[in-house]
């Protein structure tokens, strides 16, 4: 496939660990409900109907791109995590101002095998994403770079057990606890589907990939060895061979284990480029103990929007700071998504003092 050459690539150049002239920037969620034109455009539409439809999804992705001009340096295709429970055939719904829905959980591990596919055929069931990339990628005609992703298999198993968001994980706790060898065969479907998701995203014209373990910080350290960290080891081993398959380039890989502030250590010890943190993090000392073997992206409290100006400055001053100026192993976003009622304006400031400030 051949797309225009890009006119912004410092993205790709600051996740190769390479100095750079300033930090780049995206903001997790960068496209969505805090911005009007992404209101307007969906309309009552369903969540998922706007995903599987490549020129809708294209549009979707590129509005912060127009509405931010010059200040993002990525852009992320607009789609969800859970699109990789539906290709094993779970049904999701996104139910309006509530967040995700799966009608029928995973509840019992004897319902594993009526409830899923074991041997999905990822380029059929996900087809969709892959025009919405390809389209997109031609759209942005080089302006910057596109980013794919997939949720982290722990974190999909939440809501495949859940059924939702949750706040006591009540019935993800039971299968770790209870049916451990159950909740692996579930893990291992995932880490294999994620795998050929993300390569196949890639052969589409993603041009950087971002692993989302959302929901790390549920676990322990020891937890997190067992129910997590295998696999999103497992992923950026094998993603990179199938790369390599497929006749394809390795592309950066990021990895997001929000609230597993004990796994820096072993994700430095992993495939991945880029690092994402959390607000949790003190940036001064992720910078001294990852000691320029990772790329570190983050980490801005997106409450920071609420505050003034005046305080998104300083914010921002201190981050950049804390990342040692930021031209080097760096990477700018905030240490979670935006939020739907966050002021556009406000958001616009953070992108042009992180600009301003990451220049200096
Ligand atoms: C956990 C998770 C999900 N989805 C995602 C994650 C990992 C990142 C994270 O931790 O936030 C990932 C995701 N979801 C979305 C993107 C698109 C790209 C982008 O970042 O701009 C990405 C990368 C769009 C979306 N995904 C969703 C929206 C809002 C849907 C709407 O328009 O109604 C968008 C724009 C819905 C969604 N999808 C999910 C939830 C919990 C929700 C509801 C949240 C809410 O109510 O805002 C699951």
């Amino acid at each position: 496939m051949s797309f225009a050459p890009l006119k912004n690539d410092l993205i790709l150049r600051a996740a190769r660990g390479e100095k750079v002239e300033r930090p780049p920037m995206w903001i997790m969620r960068q496209a969505g409900r805090y911005l009007p034109e992404y209101n307007q455009y969906k309309g009552s539409s369903d969540f998922f109907d706007l995903c599987r439809d490549p020129e809708k999804a294209s549009v979707i992705t590129i509005q912060p791109i127009k509405h931010y001009p010059g200040l993002l340096d990525a852009a992320i295709i607009f789609s969800d995590i859970l699109v990789v429970p539906q290709a094993l055939g779970m049904t999701v719904e996104m139910k309006e101002g509530a967040g995700p829905h799966f009608p029928d959980p995973l509840r019992k591990p004897e319902e594993v095998d009526s409830k899923l596919n074991f041997n999905p055929d990822v380029s059929k069931e996900l087809d969709w994403a892959f025009k919405a990339i390809t389209l997109t990628r031609k759209k942005l005609d080089g302006e910057v770079p596109l980013l794919g992703f997939c949720g982290a298999p722990w974190t999909l198993l939440v809501y495949m057990i859940e059924g939702g968001g949750s706040k006591m994980y009540r019935f993800v706790r039971e299968w770790i606890y209870k049916y451990p060898q159950e909740s692996h065969r579930v893990l291992q479907l995932l880490t294999k589907t994620c795998i050929e998701f993300l390569a196949l995203q890639v052969q589409a014209g993603a041009q950087m990939v971002q692993i989302f373990d959302s929901w790390a910080g549920e676990l322990g350290p020891t937890e997190f060895k067992k129910f997590s960290l295998p696999y999103l080891l497992e992923i950026a081993e094998k993603l990179s061979l199938r790369l390599k398959e497929l006749g394809l380039e390795p592309v950066p890989m990021t990895i997001f284990a929000k609230g597993a502030w004990y796994a820096v250590e072993d994700l430095c010890n992993s495939n991945y480029n880029t690092i994402s943190l959390d607000w949790l993090h003190d940036p001064a000392q992720a910078v001294a103990q990852v000691a320029g073997r990772k790329v570190l992206q983050g980490n801005l409290d997106p409450g920071v929007m609420y505050g003034s100006k005046e305080t998104i400055t300083a914010k921002v001053e201190e981050m950049i700071k804390g990342f040692n100026g930021g031209k080097q192993n760096y990477i700018i976003n905030f240490g979670h998504g935006t939020h739907p009622f966050m002021d556009p304006e406000n958001i616009g400031w953070f992108l042009e003092e992180c600009h301003r400030v990451g220049s200096l």
